[in-house]
């Protein structure tokens, strides 16, 4: 049934659609603005996401949107679904190159999908890079022959491996950094294969984001760090967030933000199939917050279960972390089978507390995650 209309809806239907047609115009000419920022970027090795920039315009548009009556949160969401866009096309013309006199890279597991990423950001920032799979190593000598910088990312469960075996002998100057999502063992075994610089490396991110502005990199400091600077630099230009963590400090939070958080994910998706849940009328009752849940835990399995049970069973500790979670989750059932109400308030203000104004902040940044979730609704 076609939607019913008037002929005074149309006139201003009309209006509307040259309104949306200038704004196209205005967006090309954006587009177009950013992308000659982009060129004067890479000529000065400036990075690519600039965040006092960002703030001090966010402010400006927001005052100004409020003096002619527009709501400030609209201009806010708008730019920056247009800065998104601009560190995607801003990439495009290459990046500076920070380290002209390196030699090659050298991606060991550079057919993996991160290690495609590596490739394409050093590539875009001018340096050669080669890359080095399972059933390269008969040609080792020659392709690490002259490498300045060795990165190593391979499935977890043979990463310490690869590095005691096959890594023992690249150049004395060469950086050996590896991407691996846990950090101990990986970087104390570089430290025992290699004299040279070493450092552990662990990009916060999965292999499809776009760009890698605002994107975290956690580092891990090994040996030389003097002789790697240029690496850290290298990755800001990226417009990445360079973090400095103690390699045991980092593994220990793995442990929640990784192997809990996924194992969570995977029992959430394995209930669902056992319930023989019927995800179409899930779908049709779902609340926006359900909705993203249920994308949350549908995408992890639309990824490589390999790569998922690396991260679960890489460390020992993380099991005693979600076994603590059973038995809060035990204890939390056995108040619910007792019709304890008033002892789930009590718990309830507890957490809140400890939460404290982390729980408001979270409150307001999933309000906008639900309102897009909600926007891609169609039909
Ligand atoms: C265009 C720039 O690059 C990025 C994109 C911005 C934008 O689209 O307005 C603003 C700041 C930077 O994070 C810039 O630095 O001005």
């Amino acid at each position: 049934m076609n939607e019913k209309t008037t002929a005074d809806l149309e006139n201003l239907r009309d209006l509307i659609d040259g309104v949306d047609q200038q704004l196209l115009h205005l967006l090309r000419k954006r587009l177009d603005l950013v992308a000659q920022v982009g060129a004067v970027k890479h000529a000065a090795g400036v990075p690519i996401y600039a965040p006092q920039r960002e703030a001090s315009m966010l402010a400006k548009r927001r005052a100004e949107a409020e003096n002619i009556n527009v709501s400030p949160q609209l201009i806010e969401d708008i730019l920056r679904r247009l800065m998104r866009e601009s560190y995607l096309n801003e990439k495009d013309v290459g990046f500076k190159q920070v380290k002209q006199d390196l030699g090659h890279v050298v991606i060991v597991g550079g057919e993996g999908k991160l290690g495609q990423l590596f490739t394409q950001m050093l590539t875009l920032s001018g340096y050669k890079v080669n890359s080095i799979d399972k059933n390269d190593w008969q040609n080792a000598d020659a392709i690490f022959d002259g490498a300045g910088l060795v990165i190593v990312t391979v499935p977890i469960n043979v990463t310490c491996d690869v590095i005691a075996d096959k890594l023992t002998q690249l150049p004395e100057h060469c950086i050996l950094a590896d991407l691996t999502s846990i950090k101990q063992k990986p970087l104390a075994a570089m430290l025992e294969a290699h004299k040279g610089p070493v450092v552990g490396l662990h990009p916060m991110f999965g292999p499809d984001v776009g760009s890698l502005a605002k994107q975290v990199v956690v580092v891990c400091h090994g040996r030389e760090p003097h002789a790697y600077q240029w690496l850290l630099q290298q990755m800001e230009i990226w417009g990445a967030r360079i973090v400095e963590a103690e390699a045991e400090r980092h593994d220990k939070a793995m442990q929640l933000v990784q192997a809990m958080r996924h194992f969570s994910t995977f029992v959430y998706g394995l209930n669902l199939c056992k319930e023989e849940a019927d995800i179409e009328s899930l779908l049709q009752f779902s609340s926006p917050i359900y909705r993203l849940e249920l994308a949350m835990v549908g995408r992890l399995f639309a990824q490589d279960p390999e790569l998922y049970a690396d991260i679960i069973f890489a460390q020992q500790g993380s099991q005693h972390a979600i076994s603590d979670y059973l038995d809060n989750y035990r204890d939390a059932l056995a108040m619910l089978k007792s019709g304890n109400r008033q002892e789930f308030v009590t718990q309830f203000q507890r957490v809140a507390k400890w939460f404290g104004d982390f729980a408001p902040q979270f409150q307001h940044e999933s309000r906008a995650m639900l309102q897009s979730v909600n926007d891609m609704k169609a039909g």
